[in-house]
């Protein structure tokens, strides 16, 4: 490979190791305060799942995708692979609540 090429390659994967670790620490975050949540809904004997929260979520995300470029579709559909994710964890968060010692 041309040695001008792949210091580019080099510096680009540099910039991609740096965000997708940030993704990593934001996700973490997030499923922080999600389990929270989950916490709080099984407590109080809530749906694990909220599909009007969910509908504002996503036309808030569409919305800040299409001003960022990125596809909105794109978008949508990751926020819902960790809704699906999360409401997994809601789900088992009150199973295990509703047995005994818990
Ligand atoms: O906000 C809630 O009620 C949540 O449980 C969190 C969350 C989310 O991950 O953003 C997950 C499931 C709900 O359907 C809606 C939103």
């Amino acid at each position: 490979m041309d040695e001008a090429v792949r210091a580019e390659l080099t510096r680009l994967r540099e910039s991609i190791d740096n965000i997708d670790a940030a993704v990593v620490h934001m996700l973490a975050e997030r499923f922080k305060a999600t389990q929270q949540v989950g916490r709080l809904k099984a407590e109080h004997r809530l749906p694990p799942a909220d599909p009007e929260r969910e509908r504002r979520q996503i036309a808030r995300l569409r919305e800040l995708a299409v001003s960022a470029r990125l596809d909105p579709v794109f978008a949508e559909k990751f926020l819902n692979f960790i809704i699906a994710e999360v409401i997994r964890h809601h789900e088992a968060i009150a199973g295990d609540s509703g047995r005994p010692g818990n």
